[in-house]
């Protein structure tokens, strides 16, 4: 009798596994930026942790998911700002603003901390670039940031909701300008931008007409 060793491998099964492993990481980085325990206690921990970094590495890709289209649209689950995958991503979650252009509702954690009680500008600066180059996207092109020009009005809360919202302002050959927000539900602006984005040029006959 012959017996197939070979195990199922199922690609879809192992994301939504990496997705939750991903999840479990974001809370253990919060816990630790916010942990009282004991010194030794925190000792103990990072011998466990050790252990299971050791355990992921077992077995090692060269590099994170890929971008990909799928049946439901564009995916890419090792993005730093938007990969399920990525424990470093928040996720961001971005869909079509009704409005036009892209829209994010989103929290900030502990975790993205810069001055005292507030999220540091880079990071606000990474949703926005992100959010903007979603909405070069959703007004039907295709680009990367050529420039990145960020206004900080007030400071931004984490641990409490607040709105990303980006739209196309105007397109010129491979140039799409682009200006976006995030702001208080209430519609305080906190942080506006504006961005170029450019087409490079091995891209410009992917796009779709
Ligand atoms: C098919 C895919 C579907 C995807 C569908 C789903 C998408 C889902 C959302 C994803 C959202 C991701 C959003 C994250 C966005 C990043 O984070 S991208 C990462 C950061 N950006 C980069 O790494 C870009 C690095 N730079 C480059 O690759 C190249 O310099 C660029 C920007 C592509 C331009 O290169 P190039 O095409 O060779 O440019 P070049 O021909 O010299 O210049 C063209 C024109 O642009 C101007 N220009 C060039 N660079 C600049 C610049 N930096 N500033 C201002 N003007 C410039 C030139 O002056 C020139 O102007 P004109 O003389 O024509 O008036």
């Amino acid at each position: 009798m012959t017996m197939d060793l070979a195990p199922e491998y199922d690609e879809e099964a192992r994301l939504s596994a990496q997705a939750v492993l991903a999840q479990q990481v974001r809370e253990l980085m919060d816990a630790v930026v916010l942990t009282d325990v004991p010194e030794d206690e925190m000792t103990a921990v990072t011998a466990e942790l050790v252990a299971l970094t050791e355990r992921l590495k077992a077995a090692r890709r060269d590099r994170p998911p890929v971008p990909e289209l799928t049946r439901n649209g564009f995916r890419h689950l090792g993005n730093a700002v938007t990969g399920a995958c990525n424990p470093h991503a928040l996720p961001l979650v971005i869909e079509r603003d009704p409005e036009g252009g892209s829209r994010a509702d989103l929290e900030f954690r502990p975790t993205h901390e810069g001055p005292p009680d507030s999220v540091h500008g880079g990071v606000s600066a990474m949703i926005l670039d992100h959010l903007l180059g979603d909405a070069v996207a959703a007004a039907g092109r295709a680009g990367m940031t050529g420039t990145l020009s960020i206004r900080y009005r007030r400071r931004v809360p984490y641990g409490q909701p607040v709105v990303g919202r980006a739209a196309a302002t105007r397109a010129e050959g491979r140039k799409t300008w682009v200006d976006g927000t995030i702001s208080l539900p209430d519609g305080t602006v906190l942080v506006e931008a504006t961005g170029l984005f450019i087409t490079p040029t091995p891209w410009v006959n992917a796009i779709p007409e």
